[in-house]
Protein backbone atom coordinates (compact mmCIF):
# COMPACT_ATOMS: atom_id res chain seq x y z
CA UNK A 1 0.00 0.00 0.00
CA UNK A 2 3.03 2.40 1.41
CA UNK A 3 4.59 1.66 -1.92
CA UNK A 4 1.36 2.32 -4.37
CA UNK A 5 1.12 5.62 -2.46
CA UNK A 6 4.38 6.50 -2.65
CA UNK A 7 4.24 5.58 -6.57
CA UNK A 8 1.31 8.28 -6.99
CA UNK A 9 2.88 10.72 -5.12
CA UNK A 10 5.89 10.87 -7.10
CA UNK A 11 3.56 10.29 -10.49
CA UNK A 12 1.59 13.63 -9.19
CA UNK A 13 5.10 15.60 -8.42
CA UNK A 14 5.97 15.00 -12.09
CA UNK A 15 6.36 18.04 -14.27
CA UNK A 16 3.56 17.85 -16.96
CA UNK A 17 3.15 21.47 -18.61
CA UNK A 18 4.90 24.41 -19.11
CA UNK A 19 3.03 27.24 -16.57
CA UNK A 20 3.09 29.24 -19.38
CA UNK A 21 0.95 27.35 -21.86
CA UNK A 22 -2.48 27.64 -22.95
CA UNK A 23 -3.58 24.52 -21.63
CA UNK A 24 -1.74 24.44 -18.19
CA UNK A 25 -4.66 25.31 -16.42
CA UNK A 26 -7.68 23.98 -18.87
CA UNK A 27 -6.92 21.09 -21.63
CA UNK A 28 -9.26 21.35 -24.68
CA UNK A 29 -12.67 21.61 -24.33
CA UNK A 30 -13.78 18.93 -27.45
CA UNK A 31 -17.72 19.99 -26.69
CA UNK A 32 -17.13 23.54 -27.05
CA UNK A 33 -14.91 23.08 -29.94
CA UNK A 34 -17.78 20.92 -31.47
CA UNK A 35 -19.90 23.07 -30.97
CA UNK A 36 -17.95 25.68 -32.71
CA UNK A 37 -16.77 23.71 -35.46
CA UNK A 38 -19.07 21.60 -37.68
CA UNK A 39 -16.19 19.70 -39.24
CA UNK A 40 -14.75 19.04 -36.01
CA UNK A 41 -18.10 17.45 -34.64
CA UNK A 42 -18.23 14.06 -36.32
CA UNK A 43 -14.78 12.99 -34.55
CA UNK A 44 -16.27 13.79 -30.79
CA UNK A 45 -18.23 10.79 -29.10
CA UNK A 46 -20.08 11.26 -25.39
CA UNK A 47 -18.93 8.55 -23.03
CA UNK A 48 -22.04 8.10 -20.57
CA UNK A 49 -19.90 6.53 -18.04
CA UNK A 50 -20.69 7.45 -14.54
CA UNK A 51 -24.20 10.04 -15.24
CA UNK A 52 -22.73 12.64 -17.13
CA UNK A 53 -21.68 12.32 -20.42
CA UNK A 54 -18.16 13.29 -21.41
CA UNK A 55 -16.88 14.13 -24.91
CA UNK A 56 -13.64 12.20 -26.04
CA UNK A 57 -11.80 11.23 -28.67
CA UNK A 58 -11.12 8.10 -30.91
CA UNK A 59 -7.21 8.74 -30.69
CA UNK A 60 -6.33 5.81 -32.85
CA UNK A 61 -8.28 8.27 -36.05
CA UNK A 62 -5.80 10.01 -37.51
CA UNK A 63 -8.10 12.05 -39.08
CA UNK A 64 -9.44 12.91 -35.59
CA UNK A 65 -6.26 14.02 -34.57
CA UNK A 66 -5.54 15.90 -37.36
CA UNK A 67 -8.91 17.84 -37.15
CA UNK A 68 -7.88 18.52 -33.19
CA UNK A 69 -4.81 19.69 -34.22
CA UNK A 70 -6.48 22.33 -36.80
CA UNK A 71 -9.43 23.27 -35.12
CA UNK A 72 -6.90 24.00 -31.57
CA UNK A 73 -4.64 26.51 -34.10
CA UNK A 74 -7.72 27.87 -35.43
CA UNK A 75 -9.60 28.78 -32.20
CA UNK A 76 -6.37 29.46 -29.74
CA UNK A 77 -3.74 30.78 -32.04
CA UNK A 78 -5.74 32.28 -35.22
CA UNK A 79 -3.80 29.91 -37.63
CA UNK A 80 -4.88 28.34 -40.87
CA UNK A 81 -2.98 24.80 -40.94
CA UNK A 82 -3.46 21.67 -42.79
CA UNK A 83 -1.09 18.24 -43.45
CA UNK A 84 -1.83 15.88 -46.15
CA UNK A 85 -3.08 11.94 -45.05
CA UNK A 86 -0.08 10.48 -43.17
CA UNK A 87 2.20 12.59 -42.29
CA UNK A 88 3.05 13.80 -38.69
CA UNK A 89 0.59 15.39 -36.52
CA UNK A 90 1.80 17.54 -33.86
CA UNK A 91 -0.34 17.97 -30.67
CA UNK A 92 -0.60 21.59 -30.04
CA UNK A 93 0.07 21.85 -26.17
CA UNK A 94 3.31 19.31 -26.43
CA UNK A 95 4.77 21.56 -29.51
CA UNK A 96 3.82 24.47 -27.44
CA UNK A 97 5.88 23.07 -24.29
CA UNK A 98 9.04 23.36 -26.11
CA UNK A 99 8.58 26.78 -27.48
CA UNK A 100 7.69 27.84 -23.99
CA UNK A 101 11.03 26.50 -22.40
CA UNK A 102 13.05 28.27 -25.45
CA UNK A 103 11.83 31.37 -24.44
CA UNK A 104 12.55 31.05 -21.19
CA UNK A 105 16.08 30.54 -22.32
CA UNK A 106 15.83 33.32 -24.21
CA UNK A 107 14.71 35.50 -21.54
CA UNK A 108 17.13 33.79 -18.88
CA UNK A 109 20.21 36.27 -19.62
CA UNK A 110 22.49 33.41 -18.83
CA UNK A 111 24.75 34.20 -22.21
CA UNK A 112 24.59 37.47 -23.67
CA UNK A 113 22.17 39.03 -25.88
CA UNK A 114 23.85 41.12 -28.08
CA UNK A 115 26.62 38.30 -28.88
CA UNK A 116 24.52 36.97 -31.89
CA UNK A 117 22.69 39.79 -33.75
CA UNK A 118 19.20 38.90 -34.19
CA UNK A 119 17.17 40.95 -37.67
CA UNK A 120 15.71 43.87 -36.79
CA UNK A 121 15.94 43.19 -33.26
CA UNK A 122 13.49 40.36 -33.64
CA UNK A 123 14.38 36.60 -32.47
CA UNK A 124 15.77 34.45 -35.36
CA UNK A 125 15.29 30.61 -34.97
CA UNK A 126 15.77 27.94 -37.41
CA UNK A 127 13.99 25.05 -37.20
CA UNK A 128 15.77 21.68 -38.00
CA UNK A 129 13.33 19.49 -40.09
CA UNK A 130 9.98 21.89 -39.83
CA UNK A 131 8.09 18.66 -41.63
CA UNK A 132 4.87 19.25 -43.74
CA UNK A 133 3.08 20.77 -40.45
CA UNK A 134 5.54 23.60 -39.86
CA UNK A 135 3.89 23.72 -36.45
CA UNK A 136 6.91 25.67 -34.86
CA UNK A 137 7.90 28.53 -36.77
CA UNK A 138 3.75 28.40 -37.05
CA UNK A 139 3.70 28.49 -32.69
CA UNK A 140 7.20 30.50 -31.94
CA UNK A 141 5.68 33.36 -34.81
CA UNK A 142 2.03 33.59 -33.69
CA UNK A 143 3.05 33.36 -30.00
CA UNK A 144 6.07 35.39 -29.42
CA UNK A 145 6.47 37.61 -33.25
CA UNK A 146 9.94 35.60 -33.74
CA UNK A 147 11.18 35.01 -37.10
CA UNK A 148 12.10 31.27 -38.32
CA UNK A 149 14.24 29.36 -41.62
CA UNK A 150 12.77 26.10 -41.00
CA UNK A 151 14.69 23.35 -43.65
CA UNK A 152 13.22 20.36 -44.85
CA UNK A 153 14.22 17.94 -47.05
CA UNK A 154 11.27 16.01 -48.44
CA UNK A 155 9.59 17.87 -51.55
CA UNK A 156 6.30 17.33 -49.89
CA UNK A 157 7.21 18.87 -46.43
CA UNK A 158 8.51 21.80 -48.48
CA UNK A 159 5.24 22.21 -50.26
CA UNK A 160 2.45 21.95 -47.14
CA UNK A 161 4.78 24.06 -45.05
CA UNK A 162 5.03 26.66 -47.65
CA UNK A 163 1.44 26.24 -47.90
CA UNK A 164 0.93 26.47 -43.92
CA UNK A 165 3.16 30.10 -44.03
CA UNK A 166 0.95 31.39 -46.90
CA UNK A 167 -1.99 30.45 -45.47
CA UNK A 168 -1.28 32.67 -42.65
CA UNK A 169 -0.10 36.54 -44.24
CA UNK A 170 0.24 37.80 -40.88
CA UNK A 171 3.24 35.63 -40.06
CA UNK A 172 4.08 34.71 -43.61
CA UNK A 173 6.76 37.64 -43.75
CA UNK A 174 8.35 35.80 -40.41
CA UNK A 175 9.15 32.18 -41.86
CA UNK A 176 11.38 31.18 -44.61
CA UNK A 177 11.14 27.61 -45.70
CA UNK A 178 14.23 26.06 -46.70
CA UNK A 179 14.79 23.36 -48.99
CA UNK A 180 18.32 20.91 -47.92
CA UNK A 181 19.36 18.73 -50.43
CA UNK A 182 18.92 15.18 -50.36
CA UNK A 183 21.49 14.21 -52.52
CA UNK A 184 24.39 15.96 -50.52
CA UNK A 185 25.86 14.25 -48.27
CA UNK A 186 26.41 15.89 -44.72
CA UNK A 187 30.48 17.40 -44.47
CA UNK A 188 32.48 15.05 -43.29
CA UNK A 189 34.11 14.59 -39.63
CA UNK A 190 37.23 13.82 -39.27
CA UNK A 191 38.96 12.26 -36.32
CA UNK A 192 36.44 9.89 -34.78
CA UNK A 193 38.57 6.39 -33.91
CA UNK A 194 36.68 3.45 -33.57
CA UNK A 195 39.11 1.09 -31.35
CA UNK A 196 41.98 3.00 -33.01
CA UNK A 197 41.36 3.12 -36.36
CA UNK A 198 40.64 6.79 -37.74
CA UNK A 199 37.73 7.07 -39.58
CA UNK A 200 36.88 9.47 -42.23
CA UNK A 201 32.84 9.38 -42.53
CA UNK A 202 32.23 10.60 -45.55
CA UNK A 203 34.19 13.06 -48.33
CA UNK A 204 34.79 16.78 -46.96
CA UNK A 205 32.66 19.51 -48.43
CA UNK A 206 32.30 23.09 -47.23
CA UNK A 207 34.14 24.14 -44.24
CA UNK A 208 36.94 22.55 -42.52
CA UNK A 209 36.18 20.55 -38.92
CA UNK A 210 37.90 20.74 -36.17
CA UNK A 211 38.99 17.24 -34.59
CA UNK A 212 36.73 15.81 -32.11
CA UNK A 213 38.51 14.79 -28.72
CA UNK A 214 39.98 10.66 -29.59
CA UNK A 215 37.89 9.52 -26.67
CA UNK A 216 34.74 10.94 -27.90
CA UNK A 217 32.20 7.83 -27.41
CA UNK A 218 30.41 8.10 -30.75
CA UNK A 219 32.30 5.31 -31.99
CA UNK A 220 30.00 3.23 -29.54
CA UNK A 221 26.76 4.74 -31.87
CA UNK A 222 26.10 4.87 -35.70
CA UNK A 223 27.31 7.56 -37.16
CA UNK A 224 24.97 9.60 -39.35
CA UNK A 225 25.57 9.80 -43.10
CA UNK A 226 22.17 11.51 -44.15
CA UNK A 227 21.67 15.12 -46.21
CA UNK A 228 23.69 18.18 -43.88
CA UNK A 229 21.36 19.51 -40.89
CA UNK A 230 23.06 22.68 -40.03
CA UNK A 231 26.57 23.20 -42.02
CA UNK A 232 26.06 23.35 -45.38
CA UNK A 233 22.77 24.67 -44.89
CA UNK A 234 22.86 27.60 -42.65
CA UNK A 235 24.70 30.10 -44.65
CA UNK A 236 28.09 31.86 -43.88
CA UNK A 237 26.40 35.38 -42.82
CA UNK A 238 23.37 34.24 -41.03
CA UNK A 239 22.78 34.56 -37.40
CA UNK A 240 20.50 33.01 -35.24
CA UNK A 241 19.26 33.29 -31.41
CA UNK A 242 18.38 29.58 -31.26
CA UNK A 243 18.10 26.31 -33.33
CA UNK A 244 15.30 23.69 -32.45
CA UNK A 245 14.77 20.38 -33.95
CA UNK A 246 12.68 17.54 -33.53
CA UNK A 247 14.36 14.53 -35.00
CA UNK A 248 13.61 11.78 -36.56
CA UNK A 249 13.68 9.29 -33.41
CA UNK A 250 13.99 5.79 -34.47
CA UNK A 251 16.25 3.51 -36.49
CA UNK A 252 14.16 1.85 -38.84
CA UNK A 253 10.51 1.91 -39.24
CA UNK A 254 10.07 -1.05 -36.99
CA UNK A 255 11.24 0.52 -34.65
CA UNK A 256 8.67 3.43 -34.98
CA UNK A 257 6.02 0.64 -34.99
CA UNK A 258 2.78 1.80 -34.25
CA UNK A 259 1.48 3.08 -31.30
CA UNK A 260 -2.01 1.25 -31.29
CA UNK A 261 -3.45 3.64 -28.79
CA UNK A 262 -2.60 6.64 -30.57
CA UNK A 263 -2.48 7.43 -34.23
CA UNK A 264 -0.43 10.98 -35.49
CA UNK A 265 0.54 9.51 -38.51
CA UNK A 266 4.40 10.23 -39.44
CA UNK A 267 5.70 8.73 -42.99
CA UNK A 268 9.41 6.64 -42.79
CA UNK A 269 11.00 9.90 -43.85
CA UNK A 270 9.42 11.64 -40.62
CA UNK A 271 10.50 9.34 -38.29
CA UNK A 272 13.75 7.43 -39.27
CA UNK A 273 17.13 7.96 -39.84
CA UNK A 274 20.03 5.93 -39.77
CA UNK A 275 21.57 5.88 -36.39
CA UNK A 276 18.28 7.05 -34.98
CA UNK A 277 17.62 10.29 -32.69
CA UNK A 278 21.19 10.04 -30.81
CA UNK A 279 23.21 9.77 -34.53
CA UNK A 280 21.12 12.57 -35.81
CA UNK A 281 21.65 15.12 -32.68
CA UNK A 282 25.37 13.76 -32.64
CA UNK A 283 25.65 15.10 -36.21
CA UNK A 284 24.02 18.78 -34.81
CA UNK A 285 26.16 18.72 -31.92
CA UNK A 286 29.19 18.16 -34.57
CA UNK A 287 27.84 21.29 -36.72
CA UNK A 288 27.55 23.52 -33.72
CA UNK A 289 31.46 23.13 -32.88
CA UNK A 290 31.74 25.09 -36.45
CA UNK A 291 28.87 27.09 -36.29
CA UNK A 292 29.35 28.19 -32.37
CA UNK A 293 29.82 31.72 -33.42
CA UNK A 294 26.25 31.66 -35.85
CA UNK A 295 24.06 30.76 -32.48
CA UNK A 296 23.35 31.91 -29.13
CA UNK A 297 22.02 28.52 -28.61
CA UNK A 298 21.43 24.91 -29.94
CA UNK A 299 18.59 22.85 -29.21
CA UNK A 300 16.96 19.83 -29.63
CA UNK A 301 13.99 17.32 -28.62
CA UNK A 302 15.63 13.68 -27.58
CA UNK A 303 12.91 10.87 -27.17
CA UNK A 304 15.00 8.98 -24.67
CA UNK A 305 16.95 9.09 -21.66
CA UNK A 306 19.60 7.11 -22.59
CA UNK A 307 20.32 9.58 -25.71
CA UNK A 308 20.15 12.23 -23.44
CA UNK A 309 22.81 10.63 -21.06
CA UNK A 310 25.26 10.27 -23.67
CA UNK A 311 24.91 13.27 -25.77
CA UNK A 312 24.93 15.59 -23.07
CA UNK A 313 28.59 13.94 -22.33
CA UNK A 314 29.67 14.45 -26.03
CA UNK A 315 28.38 18.05 -25.54
CA UNK A 316 31.28 18.56 -22.70
CA UNK A 317 33.66 16.96 -24.82
CA UNK A 318 33.55 19.14 -27.44
CA UNK A 319 33.94 22.48 -25.34
CA UNK A 320 30.32 23.78 -24.57
CA UNK A 321 30.00 26.54 -21.91
CA UNK A 322 26.31 25.72 -20.65
CA UNK A 323 24.03 22.82 -21.02
CA UNK A 324 20.73 22.83 -19.71
CA UNK A 325 18.28 20.49 -20.24
CA UNK A 326 14.28 19.79 -19.11
CA UNK A 327 12.11 17.05 -19.65
CA UNK A 328 8.49 17.81 -21.42
CA UNK A 329 5.80 15.22 -19.84
CA UNK A 330 2.56 14.49 -21.94
CA UNK A 331 0.32 12.28 -20.60
CA UNK A 332 2.57 9.05 -20.14
CA UNK A 333 5.09 9.99 -22.67
CA UNK A 334 8.18 11.95 -21.87
CA UNK A 335 10.30 13.56 -24.01
CA UNK A 336 13.47 15.47 -22.92
CA UNK A 337 15.07 19.15 -24.12
CA UNK A 338 18.44 19.45 -24.56
CA UNK A 339 20.26 23.30 -25.32
CA UNK A 340 24.18 24.27 -25.39
CA UNK A 341 25.76 27.06 -26.30
CA UNK A 342 29.73 28.18 -26.61
CA UNK A 343 28.81 31.39 -25.31
CA UNK A 344 30.78 32.50 -22.45
CA UNK A 345 28.17 32.80 -19.21
CA UNK A 346 27.21 36.08 -18.14
CA UNK A 347 29.15 36.32 -15.05
CA UNK A 348 26.72 39.09 -12.98
CA UNK A 349 29.06 41.90 -11.86
CA UNK A 350 26.83 43.03 -9.04
CA UNK A 351 26.92 39.35 -7.52
CA UNK A 352 30.33 39.12 -7.71
CA UNK A 353 31.76 42.14 -5.79
CA UNK A 354 28.92 41.85 -3.18
CA UNK A 355 27.91 38.47 -2.80
CA UNK A 356 29.92 36.53 0.05
CA UNK A 357 27.90 33.44 0.09
CA UNK A 358 26.74 31.55 -2.68
CA UNK A 359 25.04 28.42 -3.19
CA UNK A 360 23.18 25.62 -5.66
CA UNK A 361 21.32 22.24 -5.11
CA UNK A 362 22.78 18.67 -7.04
CA UNK A 363 19.35 17.12 -6.96
CA UNK A 364 18.62 13.14 -8.19
CA UNK A 365 22.02 11.85 -6.94
CA UNK A 366 22.29 8.02 -6.85
CA UNK A 367 22.78 6.73 -3.26
CA UNK A 368 26.19 5.97 -3.78
CA UNK A 369 27.00 9.81 -4.53
CA UNK A 370 26.72 10.86 -0.75
CA UNK A 371 28.53 14.47 0.65
CA UNK A 372 31.81 12.74 1.31
CA UNK A 373 31.92 11.93 -2.61
CA UNK A 374 30.62 15.46 -3.66
CA UNK A 375 33.48 16.90 -1.29
CA UNK A 376 36.20 14.75 -2.93
CA UNK A 377 35.16 16.22 -6.15
CA UNK A 378 35.32 19.57 -5.51
CA UNK A 379 39.16 19.48 -3.88
CA UNK A 380 39.85 16.93 -6.96
CA UNK A 381 38.95 20.12 -8.93
CA UNK A 382 40.64 22.84 -7.12
CA UNK A 383 43.80 20.94 -6.85
CA UNK A 384 43.91 19.81 -10.51
CA UNK A 385 43.99 23.86 -10.86
CA UNK A 386 46.87 24.00 -9.09
CA UNK A 387 44.72 25.38 -5.78
CA UNK A 388 45.98 24.80 -2.80
CA UNK A 389 42.73 23.46 -0.48
CA UNK A 390 42.19 21.22 2.54
CA UNK A 391 39.33 18.99 2.84
CA UNK A 392 37.70 18.85 6.40
CA UNK A 393 35.57 15.22 6.56
CA UNK A 394 34.05 16.04 9.78
CA UNK A 395 32.82 19.59 9.29
CA UNK A 396 31.93 18.36 5.27
CA UNK A 397 34.11 21.55 4.35
CA UNK A 398 36.70 22.22 1.73
CA UNK A 399 39.27 25.09 2.48
CA UNK A 400 40.53 26.62 -0.84
CA UNK A 401 43.55 29.18 -0.38
CA UNK A 402 44.28 31.41 -3.92
CA UNK A 403 45.53 34.43 -5.13
CA UNK A 404 43.48 36.34 -7.73
CA UNK A 405 46.04 35.44 -10.21
CA UNK A 406 45.52 31.90 -9.15
CA UNK A 407 41.77 32.15 -9.98
CA UNK A 408 41.95 33.92 -13.64
CA UNK A 409 43.86 30.82 -14.48
CA UNK A 410 41.49 28.65 -13.64
CA UNK A 411 38.63 30.80 -15.44
CA UNK A 412 40.18 30.93 -18.22
CA UNK A 413 40.71 27.71 -18.68
CA UNK A 414 38.38 24.94 -19.18
CA UNK A 415 36.26 23.06 -16.93
CA UNK A 416 38.96 19.85 -16.43
CA UNK A 417 37.32 16.59 -15.90
CA UNK A 418 37.19 15.84 -12.03
CA UNK A 419 39.53 12.82 -11.49
CA UNK A 420 38.52 11.95 -8.08
CA UNK A 421 41.58 9.38 -7.45
CA UNK A 422 43.98 12.31 -7.63
CA UNK A 423 46.41 12.66 -4.95
CA UNK A 424 46.85 15.70 -2.85
CA UNK A 425 48.88 17.36 -0.68
CA UNK A 426 47.22 19.61 2.03
CA UNK A 427 48.83 22.86 2.72
CA UNK A 428 47.51 23.61 5.93
CA UNK A 429 45.48 22.32 8.92
CA UNK A 430 41.72 23.77 9.04
CA UNK A 431 39.26 22.98 11.63
CA UNK A 432 36.11 25.20 12.31
CA UNK A 433 38.24 28.16 12.18
CA UNK A 434 40.64 28.26 9.33
CA UNK A 435 44.21 28.24 9.66
CA UNK A 436 45.81 28.54 6.53
CA UNK A 437 48.96 29.75 4.88
CA UNK A 438 47.26 33.10 3.91
CA UNK A 439 49.94 35.55 2.40
CA UNK A 440 48.64 39.21 1.67
CA UNK A 441 47.39 38.37 -1.90
CA UNK A 442 45.95 34.96 -0.98
CA UNK A 443 42.83 34.52 0.82
CA UNK A 444 40.50 31.46 1.70
CA UNK A 445 37.10 30.47 0.09
CA UNK A 446 35.23 27.78 2.48
CA UNK A 447 33.51 25.02 0.18
CA UNK A 448 30.28 23.11 2.72
CA UNK A 449 28.29 20.31 1.62
CA UNK A 450 24.77 19.71 3.60
CA UNK A 451 22.80 16.72 2.60
CA UNK A 452 18.99 18.18 2.67
CA UNK A 453 16.97 14.91 1.86
CA UNK A 454 18.75 11.39 0.18
CA UNK A 455 19.88 12.17 -3.44
CA UNK A 456 20.03 16.04 -2.35
CA UNK A 457 23.30 17.52 -1.51
CA UNK A 458 22.98 21.97 -1.14
CA UNK A 459 26.56 22.63 -2.16
CA UNK A 460 27.91 26.30 -0.37
CA UNK A 461 30.52 28.32 -0.75
CA UNK A 462 31.31 31.37 1.60
CA UNK A 463 34.18 33.86 0.89
CA UNK A 464 36.20 34.72 3.95
CA UNK A 465 35.51 38.74 3.69
CA UNK A 466 34.11 40.86 1.61
CA UNK A 467 37.15 43.06 1.17
CA UNK A 468 39.18 39.73 -0.16
CA UNK A 469 40.91 39.76 -3.43
CA UNK A 470 39.01 36.95 -4.68
CA UNK A 471 35.81 39.14 -4.17
CA UNK A 472 35.47 40.01 -8.13
CA UNK A 473 35.78 36.42 -9.46
CA UNK A 474 34.13 34.57 -6.57
CA UNK A 475 30.49 33.92 -8.40
CA UNK A 476 32.38 32.82 -11.54
CA UNK A 477 34.48 30.57 -9.79
CA UNK A 478 31.44 29.32 -8.24
CA UNK A 479 29.56 29.05 -11.39
CA UNK A 480 32.64 26.95 -12.66
CA UNK A 481 32.40 24.84 -10.00
CA UNK A 482 28.75 24.09 -10.03
CA UNK A 483 28.97 23.08 -13.71
CA UNK A 484 31.54 20.76 -12.94
CA UNK A 485 30.17 18.54 -10.18
CA UNK A 486 26.88 18.75 -12.55
CA UNK A 487 28.74 17.34 -14.94
CA UNK A 488 30.35 14.62 -12.76
CA UNK A 489 27.23 13.81 -10.69
CA UNK A 490 23.60 14.99 -12.65
CA UNK A 491 24.83 13.59 -16.08
CA UNK A 492 26.15 10.37 -15.10
CA UNK A 493 23.58 9.65 -12.92
CA UNK A 494 20.88 10.78 -15.75
C1 LIG B 1 9.96 14.01 -36.56
S1 LIG B 1 9.79 15.02 -37.97
C2 LIG B 1 9.46 16.59 -37.22
C3 LIG B 1 8.46 17.44 -37.97
C4 LIG B 1 8.00 18.67 -37.17
N1 LIG B 1 9.10 19.52 -36.82
C5 LIG B 1 7.27 18.24 -35.90
O1 LIG B 1 7.75 18.50 -34.81
O2 LIG B 1 6.21 17.64 -36.02
C6 LIG B 1 11.43 15.15 -38.56
C7 LIG B 1 11.57 15.95 -39.86
O3 LIG B 1 12.96 16.09 -40.15
C8 LIG B 1 13.11 16.04 -41.56
N2 LIG B 1 14.53 15.77 -41.84
C9 LIG B 1 15.19 14.59 -41.83
N3 LIG B 1 16.50 14.81 -42.12
C10 LIG B 1 16.66 16.14 -42.29
C11 LIG B 1 17.76 17.00 -42.60
N4 LIG B 1 18.99 16.51 -42.80
N5 LIG B 1 17.54 18.33 -42.67
C12 LIG B 1 16.31 18.84 -42.48
N6 LIG B 1 15.23 18.07 -42.20
C13 LIG B 1 15.40 16.76 -42.10
C14 LIG B 1 12.11 14.98 -41.99
O4 LIG B 1 11.78 15.08 -43.36
C15 LIG B 1 10.93 15.32 -41.07
O5 LIG B 1 10.07 16.24 -41.68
Amino acid sequence: MGGIGKKRKREKQRPTIHPDNKYAETPPDFAHLASLYPSFRPYVNYSTHGGAARPFLDWTDFNATRELTRVLLLHNHSLRWQIPDGHLCPTVPNRSNYIHWLNDLLSSHIIPTNSVSSQQGKVRGFDIGTGANCIYPLLGASLFGWTFVGSDVTDVAIEWATRNVNSNPHIAESIEIRKVEDNEKAPCLEGFHDGGTRIDICQEVGPSLPSLPLHSNVHENKNYDGPPILLGVVRDDEKFDFCMCNPPFFESLEEAGLNPKTSCGGTSKEMVCPGGEKAFVARIIEDSVVLKHQFRWFTSMVGRKSSLKSLVSKLWEVGVTIVKTTEFVQGRTSRWGLAWSFLPPIQKPSISLLQKNMSFMLEGLPRQHGAINVLEAVKSYFSMHGLSCTLNTSAFTVDVVASKDECDSVLKNHSPVINKSINFQPTGETSNGLRLNLSSDRSSLRILVFQQIPGTLLVKGSLQDRSSPLSGVFAAIFQKLEEALRHEFCTKSA
